[in-house]
């Protein structure tokens, strides 16, 4: 008996081990990169990873390893496994725009978006992702999207109210500091719930609710600074056989239970609404005079191929998807641009008088059109800056699908000395994609491309390759699955950011904002320096404007 009970234990030790040895000899020969330059390895079993996951702020090391080795190079990853990093234009284009499906995400960015979302559109690949793309289409063309203007500035003009009434009622001339990451994502997560299934989330009055509570500090507490099992627990998840690997998500950390915890929560709330939509006696004739995102979703899935319409999980999934895919992101951004403003009074106020000459144009009770607010030439030039320098996803995740060549526009030296336009990978090599490092690329954004400096998009000469959906940027990522939100959220911004704007002037407190910190949990988040345990913070000087 005790036997057999000694002879299991030693396999359970020595199987796993024996694939982890396997693993590393498998990789060293077959996946290695060994020819391309790259930083030392700090340690054989964590490799880069560690050091890279808990650097103090978004890019400091990526942007120096990039300095030193060009734009494209080689980290050591947990398990010895080799990871491609880039940043090279013509590499991103090839990976994003060329290849289509060919570097689908790596498995550890999949099994932690099913939890976070479902079988939504940010987790499936090649065809799946294609008939999913296709059904939301129409709910984000340009000329639906315009529907929601009106939605944008409501949802402003009820921020600015609740600023002026409740907090900065006694200080009208001094103003007062605000932190205003408390606010922002209440205004974009109202706008999702209307826009996406005319749901009304009640985030800006105040009203407790469960999405809310789950969502409150979500990427802080379960991806920041992760601890040294777990980094080591989800890459040995996705260095074993995919199948086995994803039923041991069927176990998830407490971490990961929190993105789970939050794709049920919004799943919930779909359904019901799902339900109320789909139970209409008129089906699509019950729909047509909504312009949500899930009537629009259940319109076209009514008229489409039964084979490639969505099925309910595949639509209550999107819904998932686009609640946190669309409103913690544009608030984040939206705090930055304010941010930079805020530490650039000049260029607020330049923003400020085309703001000005816009209400003298549209009147005292006029709201600016889509068009108006594209006229308005500085006011775009900020918007884009701020994408450019703080772009909120930081670093996208890909896996080669086949043995293939990565042209590069900036040759790089490899280990032997020799200069390489290319870069041959085997099936399976993981590519780390580094936006926030090409977004200030000193080679295609100029010499200041550290510095904040709208007037850069005034004087653009042509780019070699031209990248992105907006700008040249890859804030929205690129090719077949760029950010089918973008014009949505570029719309938002210029809504927020103009009322805001015409409202309050933001300046520092009189703590300033030397201290706040872009801090690496999935999404970069603001943090104040030495005081991370009071979770995200951006506070500014917030003045009524009279
Ligand atoms: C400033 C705001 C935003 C930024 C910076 C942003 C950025 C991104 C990025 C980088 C991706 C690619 C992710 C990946 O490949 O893993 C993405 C995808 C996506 N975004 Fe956005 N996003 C923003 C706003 C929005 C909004 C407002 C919505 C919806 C209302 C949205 C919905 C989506 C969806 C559904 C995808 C998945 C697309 C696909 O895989 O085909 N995003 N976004």
């Amino acid at each position: 008996m005790l036997g057999i009970l000694a002879r299991s234990a030693l396999a359970v030790i020595l199987v796993p081990s024996a694939y982890i040895l396997f693993g590393f000899v498998y990789r060293y020969y077959q996946r290695s990169l060994k020819f391309l330059r790259g930083p030392p390895s700090p340690s054989l079993l964590f490799g880069n990873d560690y050091e890279l996951v808990h650097q103090e702020e978004v890019g400091i090391l990526e942007n120096k390893w990039f300095n030193e080795y060009g734009t494209a190079f080689r980290t050591s990853s947990c398990y010895g496994e080799d990871t491609l990093v880039i940043a090279d234009p013509r590499a991103i284009q090839y990976v994003f725009h060329t290849s289509s499906y060919r570097f689908p995400k790596s498995i550890d960015s999949q099994q932690v978006t099913k939890m976070m979302f479902g079988r939504g559109i940010v987790w499936a690949e090649g065809e799946m992702h294609n008939r999913q793309r296709k059904a939301l289409n129409p709910a984000f063309s340009a000329s639906q999207l315009r529907q929601f203007l009106d939605l944008f500035q409501r949802s402003t003009t009820r921020l600015a109210k609740k600023w002026k009434q409740e907090e900065l009622a006694d200080t009208l001339d001094s103003g007062k500091v605000i932190n205003v990451t408390h606010w922002l994502p209440r205004i974009t997560l109202d706008v999702i719930g209307e826009s996406a299934f005319n749901y009304d989330f009640g985030a800006l009055d105040g009203r407790a609710n469960e999405l809310g509570e789950i969502f409150k500090h979500m990427f802080a507490d379960s991806r920041l600074y992760p601890q040294k099992p777990l980094i080591l627990w989800r890459a040995f998840r996705r260095s074993i056989p995919v199948s086995l690997g994803n039923f041991l998500c069927r176990f998830p950390t407490k971490e990961e239970k929190r993105f789970k915890e939050f794709s049920n929560a919004s799943k919930k709330i779909a359904k019901s609404v799902f339900d109320t939509a789909s139970q209409g006696t008129n089906g699509e004739e019950d729909l047509k005079g909504s312009k949500d995102v899930l009537s629009v979703l259940l319109r076209s899935n009514m008229t489409a191929d039964p084979k490639k319409a969505l099925d309910e999980d595949e639509v209550l999934s999107q819904m998932a998807t686009i609640i946190l895919a669309g409103h913690e992101t544009t608030a984040s951004t939206t705090t930055w641009i304010l941010y930079e403003l805020g530490k650039s009074l000049k260029d607020q106020s330049r923003v400020y008088e085309e703001i000005r000459e816009m209400r003298d144009r549209i009147g005292v009770d006029g709201e600016p059109t889509a068009s108006d607010y594209d006229s308005m030439p500085f006011f775009n030039a900020v918007i884009k800056e701020g994408l450019r320098l703080h772009p909120i996803v930081p670093t996208l995740l890909r896996q080669a699908a086949h043995e293939d060549v990565i042209p590069l526009e900036f040759p790089v030296i490899s280990e032997s000395g020799e200069e390489m336009s290319q870069i041959p990978i085997s099936k399976g090599q993981r590519v780390s994609v580094s936006i926030s490092v090409y977004n200030r690329l000193t080679q295609v954004w100029g010499k200041d491309a550290n510095e904040w400096n709208p007037e850069r998009f005034f004087h653009e000469t042509k780019k070699d390759t031209t990248l992105g959906v907006y700008a040249n940027l890859m804030t929205f990522s690129a090719g077949v699955r760029a950010c089918i939100g973008w014009r949505f959220a570029l719309m938002e911004l210029q809504a927020i950011l103009f009322g805001l704007l015409e409202n309050f002037e933001f300046s520092p407190g009189p703590e300033g904002l030397d201290d706040i910190q872009r801090v690496p949990a999935g999404l970069m988040i603001p943090m104040k320096k030495g005081h991370w345990q009071d979770g995200i913070q951006m506070p500014l000087r917030v003045r009524v404007r009279n």
